[in-house]
């Protein structure tokens, strides 16, 4: 099942799905997200900040997982998605960083690091909700096209698209890490509900073949046709290619 919220623009789809995000929070006794990074999910981070300020909701017992790291950039790069996910949430609300898990992107064996993300996942019960950017090939997490259905948590070489459109965050292409850490197709599909956010223009056709394409691992996003409960949040302007059929 996928329902498709269409909202007018990114800050639209920011507030709903903070709404979204904190109404599992509050419900859920002992909840336990997935999250993501990127430039999609940043407003709604700012905005679950505010509810937890405004005592709206509390991170107390949450327990999160990170989808995704780069091979090579230690915890205290700012470009290492662990320290995104300090600077831009957990330093803000009262999650405990016990609680938190994002691949180690440094660790001396990189398999070993992907089975022990997988095995603290199951420990913990399972991912309740996911949350999910897409790149403009149709990621998800970083797994490129041709990823198979069923990977677990993976080392991953980067499509060069992907490095090119990451590289705004990166003083130059060539600091760039190559490789990351993933959770699988299968490892994201086992996770009882996925929230998918898609903003602007340059993600409409991955949008659109998500939605009206077959399912085919040559977009690995297309996988979520699959799930019996997806939320997709989308602007006008993702949904141009999409709502044009
Ligand atoms: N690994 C991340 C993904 O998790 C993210 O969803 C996607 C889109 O990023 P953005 O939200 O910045 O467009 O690409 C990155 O490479």
């Amino acid at each position: 099942m996928m329902e498709i919220i269409k909202v007018k623009d990114y800050d639209a789809m920011s507030e709903k799905a903070c709404e979204f995000l904190a109404e599992r929070i509050n419900r859920l006794e002992n909840p336990v997200l997935g999250l993501a990074t990127g430039s999609t999910p940043e407003g709604l981070y700012k905005r679950l900040i505010e509810k937890y300020n405004n005592k709206e909701v509390s991170f107390k017992q949450v327990k999160s997982f990170n989808l995704d790291e780069y091979v090579g950039l230690e915890k205290d790069d700012p470009n290492s998605y662990y320290f995104f996910m300090k600077d831009k949430l957990f330093d803000h609300v009262d999650i405990s960083l016990e609680n938190v898990r994002v691949p180690n992107g440094v660790a001396p064996d990189l398999n070993q690091e992907c089975e022990a993300h997988d095995e603290a996942i199951k420990a913990a019960g399972g991912i309740d909700v996911q949350l999910l950017g897409i790149g403009g090939n149709g990621h998800i997490g970083f797994n490129e096209p041709g990823t198979p259905f069923t990977s677990k948590t993976q080392v991953v070489d980067l499509e060069e698209s992907t490095i090119q459109a990451n590289s705004r965050f990166f003083n130059s292409i060539e600091e760039v890490p190559t490789q990351a850490i993933s959770m699988g197709i299968d490892t994201i599909m086992s996770s009882k509900e996925i929230l998918l956010l898609v903003s602007g223009e340059n993600k409409a056709d991955a949008l659109n073949k998500l939605i009206n394409g077959e399912v085919t691992e040559e977009l690995p996003a297309s996988v979520l046709q699959n799930h019996p409960n997806v939320t997709i949040i989308a602007d006008e302007a993702a949904l141009s290619v999409a709502s044009g059929k």
